[in-house]
């Protein structure tokens, strides 16, 4: 790694052609979406070019992704056309010592969530920094809200003991608008002594499509990390 380089880019860079390299020919993929899984489709599109990967087929978590596959050549299929992913590789936003995780960053949880579930083996790629003792402690749970729902489903995640905030547009005025036409509320809470619980208190209120708590179903963690200057990965599996 040279001085310039960013490390938080180069822990993102390397464990997401790690997780590129565990695929293999014939596998149905889940691609999932974000900085880190960019780096795998990449990947994925390389092996592919070089010859040394055949008939793969990508199953996009997102229009993000989707157009990531387009631009690296990673041929694309639906869920209708499937009956089964091998493997789904994705990013989290924090992941606690039992792989569970928070996810939806990219406002892409939902499809995350269908795609990831559904798969064999679900690989998560993170930078060290995600790692967390325990979820919640540096990152908010996002929920997909639906947009006339979003004052009820607001109340009635303050008396679940959430701070909700809706989440707004970087670039652009006014909410985020999810892949699927809903807003997102980033909700801060104090403490999530269950989050198996959490996750399903939330999506028990009528208006919410799907939160970013991802409870027992990660199978492998790939940590990036520096060590003496150079990036190295982690293996972290149940
Ligand atoms: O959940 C996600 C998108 O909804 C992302 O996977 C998560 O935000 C991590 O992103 P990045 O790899 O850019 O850090």
């Amino acid at each position: 790694m040279t001085t310039e380089q960013d490390p938080v880019k180069v822990m993102k860079q390397q464990v997401g052609f790690a997780a590129a390299d565990r695929v293999k020919s014939g596998m149905i993929v889940g691609l999932g979406t974000g900085s880190t899984t960019a780096y795998t489709i990449q990947a994925l599109g390389d092996r592919i070019k070089s010859g040394e990967l055949k008939d793969i087929k990508g199953v996009p978590t997102s229009f993000q992704s989707e157009v990531l596959a387009k631009q690296y050549g990673v041929p694309l299929t639906t869920l209708d056309e499937i009956d089964k992913i091998d493997v789904a590789i994705d990013g989290a936003d924090e992941v606690d010592p039992h792989l569970n995780l928070i996810k939806g960053g990219g406002a892409a949880h939902t499809r995350e969530k269908v795609v990831d579930y559904l798969a064999t083996q679900f690989i998560v790629v993170v930078d060290g920094s995600k790692m967390v003792d325990k979820l919640g402690s540096t990152f908010r749970v996002p929920i997909e809200v639906i947009p006339m729902a979003l004052t009820p489903v607001m109340r009635a995640i303050e008396k679940l003991g959430g701070k909700p905030e809706l989440r707004m547009g970087v670039k652009k005025a006014g909410p985020v608008i999810t892949d699927q036409g809903n807003m997102v509320i980033d909700v801060k809470f104090d403490d999530i002594a269950n989050p198996g619980e959490m996750e399903k208190s939330l999506n028990n209120i009528p208006g919410v499509l799907e939160n970013g708590l991802f409870v027992d179903c990660t199978d492998l963690v790939l940590v990036g990390e520096i060590k003496d200057g150079k990036p190295v990965v982690r293996e972290i599996s149940k």
